[in-house]
């Protein structure tokens, strides 16, 4: 017996400023996993493309531990499998790598034993090994994921904007993982700053529901994450502030950085090169992707 499934996961863009561990948005930026089963009785794991040269083939990638952690649950013993990881998405630079790791790995082991699992249940699993929903949500669902967490279980809407809208993202030459950057945020914050992030976040999502995007100016301010994260960004105020200048309708940190994002519906080359530039400025050398809202999220294509 041998069976084989391709999946392709998007990349994802959390907190979209102010929506810290809540809101993310899926771009059009993709790995792919082949998974095969066989009887060989082995366990072999390809990487290609973005950090090849760095990921693990062994038991401890987090790919591979998200399909068994889906065989394990539904039951199956798997005699043997491969699973090549085809990936354009670069690591540790706050375009959600982790996350479409783990759902690719969720996603095609559900797909390959005949969907015996939920979407549901493949979003609690892959929030549970990722630790916040704000990305693994629009990398299995696609489109904008707003999520809650409701004990161990987590609650998404997923919206669309009603007018096209373009994601800048400046992506810095340097990786900073997402763990080292969630060490340097505080415990506690103070009531005012609380408020402040409510009213941003607010403001966020009903600009990206509405298509009222000026709104993204202050809507995508945040007192939560991106002050205390910017010391580890070199230039990046001076890079958000370039990106508004060009004329973006707001910027803010890609997830947990190192990449910076900004939006808008037609200055795209002009809003990237300006950030870049920025970057430049600061001895950080950075280049710019132009991405659209993936509306697909994981997906089968053979
Ligand atoms: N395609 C992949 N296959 C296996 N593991 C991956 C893959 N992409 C990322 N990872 C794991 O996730 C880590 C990066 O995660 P993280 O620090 O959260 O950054 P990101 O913002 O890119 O999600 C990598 O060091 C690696 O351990
Ligand atoms: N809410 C998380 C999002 C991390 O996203 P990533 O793409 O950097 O992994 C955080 O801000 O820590």
């Amino acid at each position: 017996m041998k069976k084989t499934v391709i999946v392709r996961v998007p990349a994802t863009t959390a907190n979209c400023g102010p929506g810290f561990d809540a809101v993310g948005i899926a771009c059009t930026l993709y790995n792919h996993l082949e998974l095969t089963i066989n009887e060989s009785g082995n366990i072999q794991i390809t990487n290609i493309g973005e950090g090849s040269d760095l990921l693990p083939t062994d038991a401890t990638n987090i790919t591979y531990q998200a399909v068994q952690s889906v065989f394990a649950k539904v039951g199956y013993t798997c005699p043997g499998l491969s699973l090549t990881m085809t990936n354009t998405i670069p690591l540790a630079r706050g375009l959600g790598s982790s996350a479409a790791a783990i759902v690719a790995g969720l996603f095609a082991a559900n797909e390959i034993l005949g969907s015996p699992l939920t979407q549901e249940e493949l979003l609690d699993m892959a929030t549970a090994v990722e630790g916040h929903p704000d990305n693994v949500a629009p990398a299995l669902y696609g489109g904008i994921a707003i999520s809650a967490m409701n004990n161990a279980k987590v609650e998404t809407l997923r919206l669309l904007p009603p007018r096209p809208l373009s994601l800048v993202v400046a992506v810095p030459a340097f990786a900073l993982a997402t763990k080292t950057a969630r060490r340097v945020l505080p415990k506690q914050v103070s009531l005012a700053d609380a408020v402040f992030n409510v009213s941003r976040t607010a403001l966020m999502v009903g600009a990206l529901a509405t298509g009222n995007y000026t709104y993204l100016s202050t809507g995508l301010e945040d007192k939560l994450h991106q002050p205390y994260r910017q010391s580890l960004i070199p230039g990046m105020p001076d890079v958000l502030a370039a990106a508004k200048t060009a004329g973006a309708f707001g910027a803010a940190l890609s997830g947990a950085g190192p990449c910076l994002i900004a939006f808008t519906e037609t200055q795209a080359d002009a809003i990237g090169q300006a950030m870049v530039e920025a970057f430049a400025h600061h001895q950080v050398e950075a280049k710019y992707l132009t991405l659209s809202i993936d509306t697909e999220g994981a997906k089968k294509l053979s």
